[in-house]
């Protein structure tokens, strides 16, 4: 293994005061038009840095983000990946797309035990995850070739417990992505000897995919429709959601509650019971740790599972390395390693992580290469503000001014070197579909950076200012072809809840230094920042890293 300590940097000794680099979620640099939050919002301290300090932008999507194809928007996990660990990995998405591709999925272990398992036993095999092809969190192809692959092993029950997206997707989107499985379904069904069906569902927002214990009874709610069909029936996942949107024609597809599939008589057709396997097929982490460890952890405690089914589980991916968690898994997730804050704790200094419970994993374990530990106690100081519970367009400042109180607080101590911190308002309001809502988010994360500027200048610091993908700066849907706003029925522009694929700016606020971007860097994207941060703290970064975006 090559050695942690980093040669000081070949002509810069480092800056006198700290180094704050600030991730405005899902704040990108989009069109000029009536749906771009961002532009539209009334940002004077962005405008101000965008005019004085030294900026660029920065490449947030696709394959410079490690994902399959430049058809693929960012996303935080791999936003933060590639901010924290100064280089690109191939991500999720893709490597399970190659081991698919190359049947390394169906030939590994824990494929061949879930496979094993159901076969003993006459039991279902459960697959459960977010049934869209958004690739930020899953893809529907994944789970077309493991119902494939499970048929061509002789799997004679197959019960799919469906989360419903439209927040990597289109709002409304859902029955394409039903339309697609149930298709899939048939035609196993038809061959004959086989019973494969959806079981349960409920849309994303409401069940199962919490994240950072931000909302137990999230997880509850999917635990008893998946695992205890306990829930309001419906014959069919369309049926189910088609009564649910005419009984509430505002809700979207991420908000839509959870229910079960019965049968006939109004059973649930598949609770999940004993002998059986539970393939998760999510390979994101974040919103995937809750439902695993309800699953796997004999000491669980975060509500009354009633008695656990004794299941074998797995996820597509270890979701955590640190807690290895799940124990088992599909494919092994992107190994990465010697990430910046592992460099920054070997080289002595000391750093500073916060943002609210929504976006707190992403600074902190997101940033680390999907570790949720740290590196060193001593050195690193993380900071978790709690984040509202309630709809996030009723409150688009969020918590940007407690995290900002806090930081600054942090900033005046002058006890660390390093500072990174997540305004998770753009992305979190921008998820929502709400532009006014969403206006106001980005001018509750101007406001706050504008509070930041004249601190670090006292401090002889740098700030830099920067996002991890696009999201409020679209809020509208385009036509792909043309550009233009897509329509609902009444002619009003339709409401885009996604990220978008938009690049994200770059400031380097630095009073009294002289620095200038480097033009010279190829394709400058996220995971220059590494190096970067090194440079600005007088240290040469390790060789493999991208390059510092600033000159010298
Ligand atoms: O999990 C989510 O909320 C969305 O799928 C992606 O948003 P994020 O990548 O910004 O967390
Ligand atoms: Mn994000
Ligand atoms: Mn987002």
């Amino acid at each position: 293994m090559s050695s942690l300590v980093l040669p000081k940097h070949r002509s810069f000794p480092g800056v006198s005061g700290p180094v704050v680099v600030v991730v405005m979620d899902g704040i990108g640099v989009g069109k000029h038009n009536d749906g771009n939050a961002v532009w539209l919002a009334r940002t004077p301290h962005l405008d101000w840095l965008a005019v004085n300090a030294p900026s660029t932008t920065l490449a947030a999507h696709g394959k410079a983000a490690g994902l399959p194809s430049d058809d693929d928007m960012g996303n935080s996990e791999v936003g933060h990946n590639a901010l924290g660990a100064g280089r690109v990995f191939d991500q999720g998405a893709k490597l399970v797309n190659n081991a698919i591709a190359d049947g390394s999925l169906f030939e590994g272990e824990a494929w061949r035990l879930a496979i094993a398992r159901v076969k003993n036993t006459g039991k279902p095999l459960h697959f459960m995850g977010l049934l869209s092809d958004g690739n930020v969190h899953s893809h529907i192809d994944h789970l077309a070739a493991m119902l494939k692959a499970a048929d061509a092993v002789g799997v004679e029950k197959v019960r799919i417990h469906a989360l419903i997206d439209g927040r990597d997707v289109p709002q409304t989107s859902a029955l394409t992505y039903v339309e697609r499985i149930e298709r899939e379904l048939a035609a196993i069904n038809g061959k004959g000897g086989r019973d494969y069906r959806v079981a349960s569902g409920g849309g994303r927002m409401k069940i199962t995919m919490d994240r950072y214990e931000a909302d137990w009874p999230m997880v509850e709610r999917g635990w008893r429709l998946h695992v205890r069909g306990e829930g309001r029936g419906f014959p069919s996942l369309e049926a189910a959601i088609k009564t649910l949107r005419e009984e509430d024609p505002a809700v979207i597809d991420q908000n839509l509650p959870g229910f079960v599939i019965v049968d006939g008589s109004g059973k649930p057709v598949g609770p999940i019971e004993d002998g059986s396997a539970v393939l998760f097929f999510n390979f994101r982490g974040d919103r995937a740790i809750e439902i695993t460890r309800a699953f796997e952890d004999p000491h669980f405690d975060k509500f009354d599972r009633g008695p656990k089914p004794d299941v074998f589980y797995a996820g597509m991916m270890q979701y955590d390395g640190d807690l290895q968690l799940p124990k088992r898994f599909l494919v092994p997730p992107p190994a990465i390693d010697r990430t910046l804050g592992e460099y920054l704790v070997a080289a002595g200094k000391r750093s500073y992580a916060s943002s609210e419970t929504q976006k707190y994993g992403h600074v902190t374990y997101f940033w680390n290469g999907n570790r949720s530990g740290k590196f060193d106690d001593a050195r690193e100081t993380y900071f978790e503000v709690p984040s509202d519970t309630l709809p996030f367009e009723e409150r688009p400042w969020m918590k940007a001014s407690e995290i900002t109180d806090a930081l600054i607080a942090q900033l005046k101590s002058q006890k660390h070197d390093f500072y990174r911190i997540n305004y998770a308002n753009g992305d979190m309001v921008g998820h929502t579909g709400v532009r006014d809502a969403s206006i106001m988010a980005v001018e509750a994360v101007d406001l706050s950076i504008g509070r930041l500027l004249p601190v670090v200048k006292a401090l002889n610091g740098v700030l830099l200012v920067t996002a991890d993908h696009g999201n409020a700066d679209e809020m509208y849907e385009l036509v792909k072809k043309t550009g233009a706003f897509e329509t609902l029925a009444d002619g009003s522009p339709k409401p885009k809840t996604s990220h978008t694929l938009n690049p994200v700016p770059f400031h380097v606020y630095a009073p009294g230094y002289t620095f200038a971007i480097d033009t010279t860097v190829q394709k400058p994207g996220l995971a220059n920042m590494g190096a970067t941060v090194l440079h600005l703290l007088g240290l040469s970064a390790p060789e493999d890293y991208l390059p510092s975006l600033i000159a010298g």
